[in-house]
């Protein structure tokens, strides 16, 4: 299970065990003449129940399985958010809440239309249909009896309709412009326990499959080449030695939206500029490593509820509403999560009160396809110095992305007024019946802003001539050979839902590719 001899090698080096590397070590690792070396940073989630009950997701933030990165200064936005990223196997799968939306067809058209040929609706829906997490709607026995009244009220308040289950209307009816209702989650309904990409890949084949070699909290510092060729890793391992992992065929990185740039920066592979002012060597000239940084921005209204919360739920926001604005597109536009719980580190920062744990619920409006583009960058050679992470939040010209919050926050507030969700309510607390005008919604939205924890898109996928694409559709990073990127960079545009689910399926197709490529 574990390895430190130096200069180990192996046909395929994974850096990172999360979301996208346990697919693909499980799918690469079928072939038993394929020997496969997964570095990850964390530790193994296989015993750790704080990790596998999804209820406790939250004693999760911020702790020591967390790199918590925060942000540059966000003149339009919140400048306080730490963003969470998960440091154990299964990655983010083992510490995020495992909403699980298949991908939506147009938004897989966009990635077309940017340059991700091959990429199409079919193609990729057929690779979701290989998951082998066990995605379901929350259970009859985990259902809120509040979430289940504010559902009954967004759809009389907005029209949209109940739907039962959220996928099915992908896979057979073509997708959906609106909808409320419990939301599809990979979890096991028996035990409550994560279905993660660690769980439903990796557990079963752990001390199995002889081909695959864990090396658990070791750190890749620097991809090594031979002029152009990936030929390894240089790794500092849980007993602080430094070693050398080498990949007779391809070093695959999948240490996520922040990591993986991160990495291919201080191996001297990124935008020139960027490296020389970090005091970084210049491997390879590539432009488009940490641009594109995309998220899900969301922001929130809280009430204190007359009555105490049932208790009952999967992992305290257990419902979702989509909505549609712009009929031209036949995606939704909006979508808010609930939150049967305060949640409230960004409205008691700005001075607003707290209801009791059981006396609050929440609903955080998010941006599905946000306008406001986002980079991130290095300013130290050092790989301990945390990347600079510029999200620019709500900065797009046309101002989109304030005014869908401010939108979201109105609607939040018909919901409120509607039965059989307004008689649960005693108060808003923030931002308060007296915030009102369109301006100062804009701006208590923008503080209170929020990320849905999404980043992706900073190794972007793309046309081989086109200077801004970090990777072919193939996933080869560009101008070198034996190094592809497999996780949420690669993504062109940002899906409008929750994106997880299509980070298993790149992680499924990536492994095809990789064998075809053989
Ligand atoms: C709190 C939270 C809640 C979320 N909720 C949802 C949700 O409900 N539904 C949804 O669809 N999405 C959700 N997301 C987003 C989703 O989880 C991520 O988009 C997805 O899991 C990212 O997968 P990945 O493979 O790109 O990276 P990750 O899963 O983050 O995997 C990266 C792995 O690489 C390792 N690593 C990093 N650097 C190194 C290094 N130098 N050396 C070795 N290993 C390294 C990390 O430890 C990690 O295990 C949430 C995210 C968070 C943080």
């Amino acid at each position: 299970m574990s390895a430190s001899d130096s200069a180990a090698a192996y046909d395929y080096v994974i850096v990172g065990g999360g979301t996208a590397g346990s697919v693909l070590a499980n799918r690469l690792t079928e072939d038993p003449a394929t020997s496969v070396c997964v570095i990850e940073a964390g530790p193994s989630d296989h015993d750790q129940d704080r990790v596998l009950r999804l209820r406790d997701w939250l004693d999760l933030l911020e702790s020591d399985l967390d790199y918590a990165y925060p942000t540059v200064e966000q003149p339009r936005g919140n400048s306080h958010i730490i963003h969470s990223r998960a440091r154990v196997l299964g990655g983010c799968s083992s510490h995020n809440t495992l909403i699980s939306f298949r991908p939506f067809p147009q938004d897989l058209a966009d990635w077309e239309a940017a340059g991700a040929r091959g990429w199409d609706n079919a193609t990729v829906q057929s690779y979701a249909d290989r998951l082998k997490n066990n995605i379901a709607p929350v259970a009859p026995q985990d259902r809120n009896p509040l979430v289940a009244d504010w559902i009954t009220a967004c759809a009389r308040a907005t029209g949209a309709p109940v739907v039962t289950d959220f996928n099915a209307e992908t896979s057979h009816r073509g997708g959906f412009s609106e909808g409320v209702g419990f939301l599809p989650l990979a979890y096991d309904p028996y035990t409550g326990h994560r279905s993660s990409a660690s769980v439903a890949y990796l557990h079963p084949i752990m001390g199995v499959r002889d081909n695959l070699t864990l090396m658990l909290e070791t750190r890749a510092e620097r991809v090594l080449f031979e002029g152009e060729r990936a030929t390894g890793v240089q790794v500092t391992t849980a007993r602080g030695e430094t070693t050398t992992v080498t990949a007779e065929r391809e070093v695959l990185l999948c240490a996520g939206a922040i990591d993986t740039p991160r990495l291919l920066m201080l191996s001297g592979v990124g935008p020139a500029g960027d490296l020389a002012s970090a005091g970084i060597g210049v491997h390879h000239d590539l432009a488009g490593v940490g641009e594109n940084l995309l998220d899900h921005p969301e922001s929130i209204i809280m009430w204190e509820t007359a009555r105490e919360v049932p208790e009952t739920t999967v992992m305290y926001s257990d419902g979702g509403l989509f909505l549609r604005r712009d009929t031209a597109d036949p995606r939704p536009d909006l979508m808010f999560h609930i939150y049967q719980v305060p949640f409230d580190d960004n409205t008691a920062r700005l001075g607003y009160d707290s209801p009791g744990p059981r006396n609050a619920i929440c609903m955080t409006p998010n941006i599905p396809r946000s306008r406001s583009r986002g980079k991130m960058w290095l300013e130290s050679p050092d790989p301990r110095v945390k990347p600079a992470l510029d999200f620019r939040y709500f900065t797009d010209a046309e101002d989109y992305d304030a005014r869908t919050i401010v939108d979201g926050l109105r609607i939040a507030r018909d919901i409120a007024a509607t039965e059989p969700f307004a008689s649960w309510i005693a108060r808003e607390v923030a931002p308060g019946p007296g915030v009102s005008g369109d301006a100062e919604l804009s701006e208590f939205g923008r503080r209170a802003a929020h990320t849905v924890y999404h980043p992706a898109g900073t190794c972007r996928m793309g046309d081989e001539d086109d200077e801004w694409a970090v990777v072919d559709p193939a996933l080869r990073v560009r101008g070198l050979s034996g190094l592809r990127v497999v996780d949420a960079s690669v993504f062109p545009t940002m899906p409008s839902p929750n994106p997880m689910v299509t980070v298993l399926t790149v992680g499924e197709r990536a492994a095809d590719l990789i064998r075809a490529d053989r």
